[in-house]
């Protein structure tokens, strides 16, 4: 079964709305791990949307579990990478004016620059996960730049129309995930994941951690955070 990693991003966001102080993600990262968070995830987006620079230089102080650090390729993030030094990081793909991630970073089309942008992390001691859809060119891809791990853009899965077409995403995952560990990879998961599609993306075989963010935050706010990791935790293994 594997870890769950909390990503706290949309306290920030309520937080933002007001440009206050308040719900502090730090707060948050507390509560989650208390509730039985293996790890918190934060996405530093390049248009400080949510998560602020404050908020990641902070989290590395206090988060007990492990810390997993969101972010494009860049400079300006890999600068702040290396100074904040988390115990990993996923290369995310970020377009300004999206809503939210809208699908995997193209390893494939961009080798050479992201196998600089991984060996620089990883030669800081910080490894590195692609967050990636679940195609073979692509896992393969990470291989060869040698990532650690990748991370199965679960989104097609998660918005999926209709049972047949969610198993067939779930069919994808799965061989993505074999095919994965076969080259060496390891495997983590996320995006759009709720409290109803988790389990079957829990069960594949050989998946290490589930980065969940929104729809924890969103029960959150209605029951509670603490209340709310506790019931993914156990929706993770299908009670
Ligand atoms: C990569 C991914 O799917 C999420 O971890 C990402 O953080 C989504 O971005 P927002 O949190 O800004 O929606
Ligand atoms: N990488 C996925 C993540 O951290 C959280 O995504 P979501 O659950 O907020 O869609």
């Amino acid at each position: 079964m594997p870890t769950l990693g909390v990503n706290i991003d949309h306290i920030a966001t309520i937080r933002q709305a007001r440009r206050t102080v308040e719900p502090d993600p730090i707060a948050a990262a507390v509560l989650a791990e208390l509730a039985g968070a293996d790890g918190i995830t934060a996405h530093l987006r390049e248009d400080r949307r949510h998560i602020q620079d404050r908020d990641i230089r902070l989290l590395r102080e206090t988060v007990r579990t492990h810390l997993n650090l969101e972010m494009a390729p860049t400079d300006e993030m890999v600068a702040i990478a290396l100074e904040v030094k988390p115990d990993y990081v996923t290369l995310v793909p970020e377009r300004r004016e999206e809503v939210t991630t809208e699908g995997g970073l193209d390893i494939v089309g961009q080798t050479e620059r992201l196998a600089k942008v991984v060996d620089r992390l990883q030669s800081a001691g910080i490894p590195v996960s692609l967050f990636i859809d679940a195609e073979r060119s692509q896992i393969e891809a990470s291989a060869k730049i040698q990532a650690q791990f990748i991370e199965l853009h679960t989104g097609t899965y998660a918005e999926a129309p209709d049972e047949a077409s969610r198993a067939a995403e779930l069919e994808v995952l799965t061989h993505g995930c074999q095919w994965a560990l076969s080259l060496g990879l390891r495997v983590n998961a996320g995006h759009g994941l709720t409290y109803w599609n988790v389990y079957p993306v829990a069960s594949i075989p050989g998946m290490e951690e589930l980065n969940i963010g929104h729809t924890i935050i969103s029960r959150a706010a209605l029951v509670g955070l603490e209340r709310a990791v506790r019931e993914m935790k156990h929706a993770m293994r299908g009670e």
